[in-house]
C-alpha cells in the first residue's frame, strides 16, 4: 500500500491536496448531517477517480456501499455495527484501527486490507484512553499482523517516518501535521518526498 496515507476532515482539502500526488487519502468526516457527509462523500470519490487516487471512507460504510465507494475505515465500535458480509459481497475493502492485542485478534480476524495502530505518538487530533504506544510497538504489531500491511498513526511528522518505516509500518497516516501547517500544500509535498525517501531507504 502507499506509504503516505492522508486522512483530511473535509473534501475541500481533499481537492487541495490530492492533485499534489497524494495516492491514498481517507475522508474523516464527523458531525455533519446525513446530506452533507453523502455530498462529501460523492465529492470526494470525483476528485480521486479524477487523480488515480485510492478513497477511503472513514466510519460511514453504509454511505460507502450506496455511493459505489470501494474503501472504508473503521474503529473498533464501528465494527459493531458494520456489516461485513455486505462489505465483502460488494467487493468493498476495509482497514481496520487497534490499539492493544485483543483488538488486534479481532481485526486480523476480518480479513482487512491493512489494520492501523496508534497513536504512535502523542496525537493533538482526539483524546484517546491509550498513551502513545512508540516504535517497539509498531515493530510488534508488524510480527503479529504477518502479511496484512500495517499503517501507523498518531503525531506523525515527516521527521519521524524514517523511524516509523525502520520499525516495520508500511504505511503512514496523517492528519494534524497537514491540516495544521502554516502552509499545508508545501507540507504534503515534504510528506510525499520523505515517503519516496523511504522507498529507496533498503531495509
Ligand atoms: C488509518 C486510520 N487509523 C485509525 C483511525 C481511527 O479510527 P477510529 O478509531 O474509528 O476513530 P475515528 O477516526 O473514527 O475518530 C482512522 N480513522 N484511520
Ligand atoms: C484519528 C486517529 N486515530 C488514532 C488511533 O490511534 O486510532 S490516532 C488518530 C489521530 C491521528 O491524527 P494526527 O496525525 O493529527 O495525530
Ligand atoms: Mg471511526
Amino acid at each position: 500500500m502507499d506509504r503516505f496515507y492522508l486522512i483530511v476532515s473535509d473534501v475541500l482539502w481533499l481537492r487541495a491536496l490530492v492533485p499534489l500526488g497524494v495516492r491514498l487519502v481517507q475522508l474523516r468526516i464527523k458531525d455533519r448531517d446525513a446530506a452533507e457527509t453523502r455530498a462529501q462523500i460523492r465529492a470526494a470519490r470525483e476528485v480521486c477517480a479524477a487523480h488515480n487516487c485510492q478513497l477511503v471512507v472513514n466510519d460511514y460504510w453504509q454511505i460507502a456501499l450506496e455511493e459505489g465507494c470501494d474503501f472504508v475505515h473503521l474503529g473498533q465500535e464501528d465494527m459493531d455495527s458494520a456489516d461485513f458480509t455486505a462489505l465483502r459481497r460488494a467487493g468493498v475493502r476495509f482497514g481496520l484501527s487497534t490499539h492493544d492485542e485483543t483488538e488486534l485478534d479481532r481485526a486480523l480476524d476480518k480479513g482487512p486490507a491493512y489494520v492501523a495502530l496508534g497513536p504512535v505518538y502523542p496525537t493533538l487530533l482526539k483524546k484517546m484512553k491509550w498513551g502513545p504506544q512508540g516504535l517497539d510497538r509498531v515493530r510488534d504489531w508488524k510480527a503479529r499482523a504477518g502479511k496484512v500491511p500495517l499503517v501507523a498513526i498518531g503525531g506523525l511528522t515527516p521527521e519521524r517516518l524514517p523511524g516509523v518505516f525502520a520499525a516495520g509500518a508500511d504505511s503512514a497516516a496523517v492528519v494534524t501535521d497537514i491540516q495544521r501547517a502554516a502552509d499545508p500544500l508545501a507540507r504534503t509535498a515534504e510528506w510525499i518526498a520523505a515517503c519516496d525517501a523511504a522507498d529507496l531507504t533498503p531495509a
